[in-house]
């Protein structure tokens, strides 16, 4: 890795990016990786907190004392040797993720899948279950296991203290946008320049949008690829996923003092 001065290196998920650049001053770098992990990155496209060998992708890029280096790749929370190596990068590191409830994560990535068209692509259903009748689910599929929060934070605990872990609710990030952003500011020590004035909800798109997009007059909305309709899932197969995460959800819950409320 590059060596770098800075003791607030910011690694996060894409969602709180676009906001987070409208604290300009602070916030000199931000790269995002559509890395999903070792096996599947290609040399030379691993993402900067996973190089240990130069030449083999990017590095962080150098910053100074008074500027924080934001970088945010989607897998990292659930890659088994990214807190080993952030930690050997920066044992400073602040970690955000944004969460939301596994279940409606499960189905959202579903959807990503079903977007891509391939006509070979499975039911929600074939996938879930390791067995219909006995109802057991199948915990092999990735997007089952992203799900299980209090697993890949243990793993993060080994490595980093819980002060250093920031989890955004993903949809209070919908429902209260300026709230959760505050919480963000407030934990990377930063004067609290975003508030309710910067959004307003779009409700074709059914998510907030900032007013203003950094260094553009226009507003910033989420993309195309955000917001897709889910499919219908039969509410008997939501039931036993609900009832699959229920332990691992009031797990999470206890390890970081936060009720995210995805089982009320
Ligand atoms: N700012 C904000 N607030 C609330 N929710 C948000 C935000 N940004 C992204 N999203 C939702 O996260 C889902 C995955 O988005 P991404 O494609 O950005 O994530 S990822 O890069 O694939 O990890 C995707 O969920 P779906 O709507 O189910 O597709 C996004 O809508």
């Amino acid at each position: 890795m590059t060596s770098r001065s800075c003791d607030c290196d910011v690694i996060t998920g894409p969602a709180l990016i676009p906001t987070l650049e409208t604290e300009a001053a602070a916030c000199t770098a931000h790269r995002r990786q559509d890395f999903k992990g070792p096996s599947e990155g290609p040399s030379g496209n691993l993402p900067p907190a996973l190089v240990d060998t130069p030449g083999q992708g990017e590095l962080m890029p150098r910053t100074l004392d008074d500027q924080i280096t934001m970088e945010k790749t989607p897998s990292y929370f659930v890659t088994k040797e990214a807190p080993i190596r952030i930690s050997a990068m920066s044992m400073d590191a602040k970690l955000i993720v944004v969460v939301r409830d596994p279940v409606t994560r499960v189905i959202s990535d579903y959807t990503q899948t079903l977007s891509k068209k391939r006509p070979d692509t499975p039911t929600f259903e074939s996938l879930t279950f390791k067995n219909r009748t006995t109802g057991l689910i199948d915990i092999s599929w990735s997007a089952i296991q992203i799900g299980i929060y209090a697993k890949h934070l243990e793993n993060w605990l080994q490595y980093f203290p819980m002060s250093q872990i920031l989890f955004v609710s993903g949809e209070r990030l919908i429902t209260d946008p300026a709230g959760e952003l505050g919480r963000v500011q407030d934990f990377l020590g930063l004067k609290r320049i975003i508030t309710d004035k910067h959004f307003y909800f779009n409700k074709t798109k059914g998510f907030p949008c900032l007013k203003k997009a950094e260094g553009s007059s226009k507003p910033h909305c989420l993309g195309k690829t955000k917001g897709r309709t889910h499919p219908n899932i039969h509410p008997e197969v939501v039931q036993r996923l609900r009832r699959f995460y229920r332990p691992f959800n009031m797990k999470f819950y206890q390890m970081t003092g936060q009720h995210f409320g995805w089982d009320s």
